[in-house]
Formats: C-alpha cells, sequence, structure tokens
C-alpha cells in the first residue's frame, strides 16, 4: 500500500475537527453495520481537543467501546494517566454513556474488532509504546503466537520511565481506519520520508485507511 499523503491543517484546533470528524463518521458506519462501535484512543498531548469535541457529538454511545492504545503504570488521578485524560476529556457529557475497555488481554479480545484508532507519534517513530530498538518492540510488532494483544513494557531506555501496556500492532493494524495526529517539521519528515520505525511498520501492514493529520 502507498504512503498516505499528510493533511496539513492550520492549527490544533483545525486537527482536532478533522480528527473528531473522521472518528465520528467511523463509529457511525461501524454501529449501522454491526450494531455496535469500537474505538482505539491514545494519550500523550495531541488528543485533547479531539476528545473535548467528540464528547459532545451525537453518537449512540451506549453502543461504543472506547479503549486505549497504550498505558502507563500509574493510577487514574496521576496527570500521566492515559485513562485520566480519557475520564476528564472524553467520557464526559454525551460520551459518558460509552465503556471503557481496560488494557487487559481477555477484555480487549472480547470487544474486537476495533472500527477506528487515533494515534500519535513520538520523534523516534514510535506509537502506542511501541519503541525503536526496545527489547519488546518485535512481540509488539509481531506477537510469537500471533494473537497476543496487549504487552507489558518495561520501564527505562529507550522507553520512557514507567512501566507501560500497549496493545500490539495487529489489534491496531485491523481497524478500518487509523488516524496519525502529530506537529511540527519533525515529525512531518518521518511520515513523508522516514523508514525502518515502528510507524513505519504500522502503515505498512495496516489493513484499512490511514490518514496523517498534521499541523505546524
Ligand atoms: O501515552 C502516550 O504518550 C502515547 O500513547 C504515545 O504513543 C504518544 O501518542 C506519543 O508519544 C506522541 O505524544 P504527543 O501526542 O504528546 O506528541
Amino acid at each position: 500500500m502507498s504512503r498516505p499523503t499528510i493533511e496539513p491543517c492550520a492549527d490544533a484546533g483545525a486537527a482536532a475537527e478533522i480528527a473528531a470528524a473522521a472518528i465520528e463518521e467511523a463509529l457511525v458506519r461501524a454501529v449501522q453495520a454491526r450494531g455496535e462501535g469500537a474505538f482505539i484512543a491514545t494519550g500523550g498531548t495531541s488528543p485533547g481537543e479531539t476528545y473535548d469535541r467528540l464528547a459532545q457529538a451525537e453518537l449512540p454511545w451506549a453502543k461504543i467501546a472506547v479503549t486505549l492504545s497504550d498505558e502507563r503504570r500509574v493510577p487514574v488521578s496521576d496527570p500521566m494517566s492515559n485513562e485520566g485524560q480519557l475520564r476528564a476529556r472524553l467520557l464526559v457529557g454525551k460520551a459518558a454513556a460509552a465503556r471503557f475497555i481496560p488494557l487487559e488481554e481477555e477484555a480487549i479480545a472480547a470487544a474486537e474488532p476495533f472500527d477506528v484508532a487515533l494515534l500519535g507519534m513520538g520523534e523516534d517513530g514510535h506509537f502506542a509504546s511501541l519503541f525503536p530498538d526496545s527489547p519488546l518492540l518485535a512481540e509488539g510488532l509481531d506477537p510469537a503466537d500471533g494473537r497476543r494483544r496487549v504487552i507489558e513494557v518495561p520501564a527505562g531506555e529507550p522507553a520512557p520511565p514507567q512501566p507501560r501496556l500497549s496493545l500490539t500492532l495487529p489489534v491496531i493494524a485491523a481497524c478500518d481506519l487509523i488516524l496519525i495526529l502529530t506537529r511540527g517539521e519533525a515529525k512531518r519528515r518521518i511520515l513523508e520520508t522516514g523508514s525502518g520505525l515502528p510507524v513505519h511498520t504500522l502503515l505498512a501492514r495496516s489493513q484499512g485507511q490511514v490518514r496523517l493529520i498534521w499541523h505546524p
């Protein structure tokens, strides 16, 4: 599959508007097609405004499941908790009716298939908690048994200080739509011309559409 082209946006607000509209459309389509929808959300600084918009969307939220691409092993009350951000910014208002799926193997298996994923990307080309040069990377990209959905990522270089949990690539790659929301020239270069990083493996292996939503 050829690499998708960057969709440049004027600023973070414009990028969030496009991302929220795309997620909304994908979830409506999923509920129409199979009676329910499932969304892989993410952490980091990029998705907050998208969650604010989505939280107010007129969606059949009671039929929608939401999980995370990855999580730090910290209490939900910790500002570093992705679940904490999700509960504060997305699972409020109308979207409070959605069902949160914890990052646990059985819960994720029961919630599959996921329809749409929103991801960020680091300047090292990581997505979720699949970091280049990590001893866990191979297992995250190609689980040995082919069915592993969630992996534990230990703390320390090259990963950040807290231990984490991450979905494996196959769970994310199976989505009908993957949105990668990024900002800045360094990330744009990675997406346009880079190679060999975890995000490039995702681009190569995604089974549905990938949209690269970017702003300066
Ligand atoms: O919890 C996290 O930190 C992530 O899920 C991680 O993969 C993130 O999406 C990227 O590091 C980009 O982060 P920014 O959005 O802050 O650039």
